[in-house]
């Protein structure tokens, strides 16, 4: 059992500095938990609490049943990938995947049986008796995730495995650490910044700021669902507006600039200031449309279009539509625009509470 959890962390550095104050999480055993949040928002602190190279200043830690709080790092069957390769250079890469197993005295037998299954896996083989030096980045990284599972740890902590890759390794090599993840099925704390590569990759994600943790969910939660304007805007876009909410004949009703959206689902809500949060691909073109907007500018990204536009309830929103082969708006000319009311966010005046939460 390598279910891990955490309890009221909390870490100081140097005296004063309480850079996580609270915080509780669980990790279901066999599952990738990303932690996800801007730089310096304390991830790399609470992983390295996690693998003991922090001392911990509050909580208790857990793996399984076991408090690991005083385990020390060597003790605590951990393994660790992080984003400067950091293997071996002097090492081929058949030494770099075996050193944790002659570390621990396996005999020779079996660690040529364990060193060939993974070398296998990650489909690193053929470089066998290569120096790292004369591997690609995805390659090197490869070795460190052979490295870190060939010892059987409980748990695998992996600290930004992809930022040292080019965009399109990256996208590889994301899908090699799922696949991996996936058929060894190990416990995994993954930390990252690329909300994208969060999304890819994780069964569930904690999105963190300020050493806080914002929410947890799968990505769909967290994408259709954020539970404040944080995650509304770090995960993917949005349009962020001040809008109202009243009830017309009792019907709780979205006032957006000149528009009124009647939203049933939030009849329970008293009337109020709001912020909305509206996806740009939940805008659709369409002469019926109840918005008039006016064009101001437009990106071409292939399968989509990106449009910024004017309206009466904000001075620039985005609407993203799938590309067409002639372009059919342009600058300066004005359209009409639906939403999709089903997939609208509604938040409090302070963005600190969505009031959807717990409405289908
Ligand atoms: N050894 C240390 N001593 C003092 N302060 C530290 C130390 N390590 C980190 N910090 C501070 O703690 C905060 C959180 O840092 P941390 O590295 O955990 O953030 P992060 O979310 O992993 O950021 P990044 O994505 O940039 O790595 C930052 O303000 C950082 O300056």
């Amino acid at each position: 059992m390598s279910e891990i959890r955490i309890e009221h962390a909390k870490k100081v550095y140097s005296g004063d500095n309480v850079v996580i104050p609270d915080l509780s999480l669980t990790v279901k055993d066999g599952s990738l938990f990303t932690l996800l949040g801007p730089s310096g928002c304390g991830k790399t602190t609470l992983l390295r609490m996690i693998a003991g190279f922090n001392s911990i200043e509050g909580g208790s830690f857990y793996f399984g049943d076991t408090k690991i709080n005083d385990t020390d790092p060597s003790k605590r069957n951990i393994g660790m990938v992080f984003q400067n390769y950091a293997i071996f250079p002097h090492m081929t890469v058949r030494d770099n995947v075996a050193f944790g197993l002659k570390q621990r005295k396996v005999p020779k037998d079996e660690i040529k049986e364990r060193t060939d299954k993974y070398l296998q896996l990650m489909q690193i083989s053929q470089f066998a008796d290569r120096k790292p030096d004369q591997l690609s980045g995805g390659q090197q990284q490869r070795v460190a995730l052979a490295r870190a599972l060939v010892i059987n740890p409980d748990v695998l902590l992996m600290d930004e495995p992809l930022s040292n890759l080019d965009a399109k390794l990256r996208l590889e090599m994301r899908q090699v650490i799922r696949d991996i993840q996936h058929r060894v099925g190990i416990t995994t704390v993954y930390v990252t910044h690329d909300q994208e590569e969060a999304m890819a990759i994780s069964d569930r994600i904690a999105v963190m700021n300020h050493g806080v943790i914002q929410q947890v969910g799968v990505p769909r939660e967290l994408y259709h669902r954020p539970r404040n304007e944080f995650v509304a805007t770090f995960i993917g876009k949005t349009n962020m507006c001040n809008a109202k909410l009243v009830h017309i004949d009792g019907v709780a009703t979205l006032v957006l600039g000149e528009v009124r959206l009647p939203m049933s689902q939030l009849n329970s809500c008293t009337d109020q200031d709001v912020r909305v949060s509206i996806r740009p691909e939940e805008f659709i073109k369409s002469g019926e449309g109840p918005f008039e907007a006016t064009v101001l500018d437009s990106v071409y990204l292939g399968s989509t279009t990106d449009y910024f536009m004017k309206t009466s309830f904000s001075d620039r929103i985005q609407v993203t539509v799938e590309s067409t082969f002639e372009e059919n708006v342009r600058p300066g000319e004005t359209v009409r625009l639906d939403v999709n009311v089903a997939k609208i966010n509604v938040l409090s005046a302070d963005g600190q509470r969505n009031l959807m939460e717990g409405v289908a």
